[in-house]
């Protein structure tokens, strides 16, 4: 078994490029089941193995997106295009020239950026430290989002426009759901948030990682998002209220325009970032998984509007998991075809999905079978023979399924990880036809014990004719949508790998697969099925604490007042207010909170700020509520700021208004205490140049001015505008450059976890 080894690496291996030898190493990389695998399948032809393999043992570049809103991504990106990547363009470590980032060419507007720098680059050369510490902070803050750039493939060629109802089935972290919401935001403005009339719904079965995916998307405030926190391959009917031409309303489910299926799966695409994928890899993990896959896409197909496109993605190389999930589900449901996408990111380097491969089920030779039949024959191990179905194994219909539509990115192509995509849209030729009808024909052609488990689901039996929600149908009364009790989360945990757990752990444990081991935390840290969120209760327009809010923000009347909302049964405007649109308000007021673990809806605009000795409390709006409720802000109550006072502001805590320039230090003294907003105006102002006008919420007391957003968003801004970071916390080096972007690292996967 080949080792590699600094200096004389295994064959077909050569030095890394980076600095982490320590660790690559000690990996062994080398698995002879993998390659023998994958040999079989046929993924690259012959000649190219070697580089395929080279290219598995590389380190991974550093990749990341500019996040956000269209206008602000735009001009971050000008602020790396036209600052950053100059002055890094000649930099030199130890004798070697180190390039600087470079746009990744496919991915739209040149938004997206790689390098490959060594740590100790990064940590010593001055260029690139300042470079990290302007990436570390604006992740904070969510202007940058660190992503493998294959990762982020699926939300492009899902094209959601800000009328669509998506949603994302296996959200968490939520890398993918940050540029949907982006795609829904797309008419947002620098300074305002637009409030789209689409939806995005945010699923993951894991309920700690919901709290992980709120955390991310709370970067990108929208009313227009839901979390829960559901069983995808199970996910309940969601009720919706639709007016009728008769004027009245009636009830109907909720169907998708866009749905994202982004599966948990074995990623060994991952395993240039996840090592222990090299000691740990074996054929199970695939086809245990594959199960799970296939009833998740095929929910996802249940909640699909006619002519609604779905995306499916994998970031694992396994035709088990990815063209045989594809090939099963449309086996399943003809109204589905493969979308050819071949001309969509032309720059993209792509490979055509398999149309044939052979399983294997062998834990200790690599013997693969091309049909089930022959697997059946020749294997005696009954556990493993209960585990395979024929949908593991290519359909004899496989050609006619365009299973060449789908795409398999390799990491020699173009030096990123690996994945795979299907782009599947519902087309009309089936639309009339009875599902029903479908499903049971399906369920004939197979033998009783390999169906679906979705042909035994009563409640997807019973949305077998899915009504979608533009098109006039019959009513759908309460009392016929199933409210089915909370979904259970299904322990997809192969059994093969179970047993692992019980077996002394490898010395790279923590890195080996992150799907399988983020199953095994699961099984420890499951809530036992206990939902303890609040329920989210909307505010009457009139409420006194809302209307005072209005009053002393000015804001106008075309504010949705009556989509605010709090988060307790009472209805207490007690601490946070936020704001939905209509649409999350349609599935609220429609549907039990419980039944639908709720996890997070809208966002949140204005919170309760106490107030100093002797003061009265008061609600003060946002730093991320503040582009939602900006267009309606009368502009004439809005400060004028100057960037000298922003400098003050940003430099210490509570700066005393008598410390501000003239100009603003009367338009602030001649305002009541309590929460305010500022514009500083576009343009150059002391060597520092805005691009858009900035707003920021301030809080004014008796004596002093307070800029209201978080530390670290003090920070990102301070080095934006002032090129170091000139706060408090920064000065006194409190905030440390090197912390990790999320707030629980611990149930990060291995697309999220490293540190920039
Ligand atoms: C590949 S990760 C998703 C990554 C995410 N889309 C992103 O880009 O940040 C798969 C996710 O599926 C979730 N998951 C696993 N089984 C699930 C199920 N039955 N239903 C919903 N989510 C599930 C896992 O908790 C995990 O967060």
């Amino acid at each position: 078994m080949a080792k590699f080894k600094k200096g004389k690496g295994a064959k077909g291996a050569r030095k890394p490029k980076d600095d982490r030898t320590d660790l690559i190493e000690k990996i062994d990389m080398s698995n002879e089941r993998l390659f023998a695998y994958y040999k079989a399948q046929n993924i690259v032809p012959e000649e190219e193995w070697d580089v395929f393999v080279d290219a598995l043992r590389q380190h991974l570049p550093t990749t990341f997106r500019v996040a956000g809103s269209r206008q602000v991504a735009n001009s971050l990106n000008s602020i790396i295009k036209d600052t950053h990547v100059p002055s890094l363009s000649n930099v030199t470590f130890e004798g070697q020239r180190i390039p600087p980032p470079v746009q990744i060419p496919w991915y739209p507007d040149g938004l997206a950026w790689h390098f490959n720098v060594p740590k100790k680059v990064l940590r010593r050369s001055p260029e690139f430290k300042k470079f990290h510490s302007f990436l570390v902070f604006e992740t904070e803050v969510g202007n940058i989002s660190r992503q493998e750039a294959v990762s982020m493939l699926p939300p492009l060629l899902l094209e959601v426009e800000p009328h669509h109802l998506a949603m994302d089935m296996c959200a968490a972290p939520g890398s993918k759901t940050a540029q949907i919401l982006e795609a829904l935001h797309a008419q947002d403005t620098a300074t305002s948030t637009s409030i789209p009339s689409g939806l995005l719904l945010a699923n993951d079965s894991d309920n700690k990682r919901t709290h992980l995916l709120i955390h991310q998307s709370a970067r990108l405030p929208s009313p227009a998002l839901m979390v829960t926190n559901l069983d995808a391959s199970n996910y309940p009917s969601i009720k919706i209220k639709t007016p009728t031409r008769a004027g009245g309303s009636r009830t109907v489910p909720l169907l998708f325009d866009r749905i994202l299926c982004d599966v948990p799966c074995s990623g060994d695409g991952t395993i240039r970032k996840n090592m222990g994928i090299w000691k740990s890899w074996q054929p199970m993990d695939g086809n245990g998984l594959h199960g799970l896959q296939v009833r998740i896409l095929l929910r996802a197909m249940n909640l699909l509007k006619d002519n609604g496109r779905i995306v499916y993605s994998t970031c694992s190389l396994n035709p088990v998991e990815n063209e045989a999930v594809i090939a099963e589900a449309l086996a399943a449901n003809p109204a589905f075809e493969l979308v050819d996408v071949s001309s969509k990111l032309p720059e993209l380097k792509r490979r055509p999905g398999l149309s044939t491969w052979h399983p294997s089920a062998d834990r200790v030779s690599a013997t693969t079978y091309a049909t089930y039949e022959e697997f059946m024959n020749s294997s005696t191990d009954s556990t493993i023979k209960a585990k395979m179905t024929p949908g593991h194994w290519p359909p004899p219909n496989a050609e006619s399924l365009h299973l060449d539509r789908t795409m398999r990115i390799y990491p020699h192509l173009q030096d990123t990880g690996g994945f795979y995509v299907a782009v599947l849209q519902k087309t009309q030729k089936a639309t009339g036809q009875s599902e029903r009808k479908r499903e049971a024909d399906d369920a004939e052609e197979e033998p009783e014990s390999k169906r679906l488990k979705t042909d035994e689901d009563p409640q997807i039996e019973d949305e077998a004719l899915p009504a979608p929600m533009d098109v006039p149908q019959d009513e759908v009364k309460e009392d016929e949508v199933e409210e089915p009790s909370v979904a259970e989360e299904v322990d997809m945990l192969p059994e093969s790998i179970e047993s692992e757990t019980t077996t002394p752990a490898p010395e790279v444990q923590t890195e080996v697969n992150p799907e399988i081991n983020q199953n095994r935390r699961k099984k420890k840290s499951q809530d036992g099925g206990g939902f303890k969120e609040n329920p989210y209760t909307f505010l009457k327009p009139d409420d006194p604490i809302l209307l005072n809010c209005i009053e002393r923000l000015h804001i106008n009347s075309d504010f949705p007042s009556s989509n605010v909302l709090v988060r307790n049964p009472e209805g207490d405007a007690a601490r946070s207010l936020y704001l939905a649109n209509d649409i999350v308000k349609n599935v609220i007021v429609n549907n039990n909170y419980e039944r639908i673990r709720l996890t997070a809806a809208g966002t949140k605009v204005f919170a309760k700020q106490e107030a100093g000795k002797g003061g009265e409390a008061q609600f003060r709006v946002l730093g991320e509520g503040l582009p939602v409720i900006l267009p309606y802000v009368d502009p004439a109550t809005i400060i004028k700021g100057d960037m000298v006072s922003l400098k003050t502001l940003v430099e210490s805590y509570y700066p005393l208004c008598s410390n501000f320039v003239d100009e603003f230090r009367e338009a602030v003294e001649a305002r009541p205490t309590g929460s305010h907003i500022v514009r500083f105006p576009l343009g150059q102002h002391d060597g520092t140049n805005l691009t858009h006008d900035l707003m920021l919420p301030i809080w004014k007391s008796n004596v002093s001015l307070t800029l209201m957003i978080d530390k670290k968003a003090k920070s990102a801004l301070s080095l934006r505008l002032f090129g170091a970071d000139i706060t408090t916390a920064g000065k006194e080096g409190r905030t440390n450059v090197t912390q990790k972007a999320g707030p629980d690292e611990s149930v990060a996967t291995a697309e999220e976890s490293e540190e920039l």
